[in-house]
């Protein structure tokens, strides 16, 4: 499911770089300001709530609003950022950035699969405030070039780990914000365990966030209780009964 995915994603970069070049609107990138991060490190808990209305290997998951509408009931029950799916297989397009951003204050993390530093300009140029860098996808050269632009960007990153040695590698490069992602990207299933299989190896220098998997206020207490400092929730917000009260839920301690 992953190569192929990747696959797509080269086919399509290829076609997005010859219909619309780098040059023909890199003046039209303005520098970022690292929001994203600073509004996770200022709060004692970062709830980072995707608007998700698709997965692989779900098929649809929310029918009943749309990504503007989900990005407003986040923004206005205490969700710390967004993260809005720009690929395909989530039913994502690079347009939702804007749209989503008109919205809402909260800064914006572009989830995709980047795979080439073309995407990196892109997704600022869209007005992202952050990227989502998978170490499982990226070779040590990659991750150190793609943290490079992202910083000349004003651009931050939350690079993703879901093995130890994958995290190990990623404590080798600048990276900051680090995401321990539950889902097994090979099967796609979500175990929150690998979270506190991982911790003890985490350096203090990082920032941790834990990625998918986490259905309730019991999981994010679990994970805030173990030194965790904020969460990545998709389904479990989209698939709430009342999503409004289960971001509340999820935001814990802030207001
Ligand atoms: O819907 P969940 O289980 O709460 O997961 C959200 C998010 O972590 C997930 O969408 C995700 C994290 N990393 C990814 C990489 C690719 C695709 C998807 C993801």
């Amino acid at each position: 499911m992953l190569n192929e995915i990747i696959t797509k994603k080269r086919r399509e970069i290829a076609m997005q770089k010859s219909k619309r070049p780098l040059d023909q609107f890199d003046k039209e990138i303005t520098r970022g300001d690292f929001r994203f991060s600073k509004g996770i490190k200022k709060n004692p808990w970062a709830l980072i709530a995707e608007c998700k209305l698709a997965s692989p290997a779900k098929g649809e998951l929310c029918n009943a609003y749309t990504e503007c509408e989900l990005a407003q009931i986040y923004t206005a029950n205490g969700a710390t950022a967004l993260s809005v799916h720009t690929d395909q297989h989530f039913k994502g397009k690079l347009e939702n950035i804007k749209m989503v951003k008109a919205v809402t204050h909260l800064p914006i993390l572009r989830k995709d699969f980047i795979i080439d530093a073309y995407q990196i300009y892109e997704s600022r140029w869209a007005g992202a405030d952050a990227i989502l860098l998978i170490a499982a996808v990226l070779s040590d050269e990659e991750l150190n070039e793609y943290l490079e632009v992202a910083a000349t960007l004003g651009l931050d990153c939350l690079v993703e780990v879901h093995t130890l040695e994958e995290l190990l590698r990623v404590q080798r490069t600048s990276a900051v914000l680090v995401g321990i992602n539950n889902r097994d990207l090979k099967t796609f299933t979500t175990d929150i365990s690998n979270t506190f299989a991982l911790l003890p190896y985490c350096s203090s220098k990082i920032v941790l966030i834990s990625e998918s998997g986490i259905k309730n206020q019991e999981d994010a207490k679990r994970l805030q209780e173990a030194g965790i400092k904020g969460i990545l929730v998709g389904e479990g917000l989209v698939c709430a009964h009342d999503i409004g009260r289960m971001t509340q839920e999820m935001a814990l301690c802030q207001g």
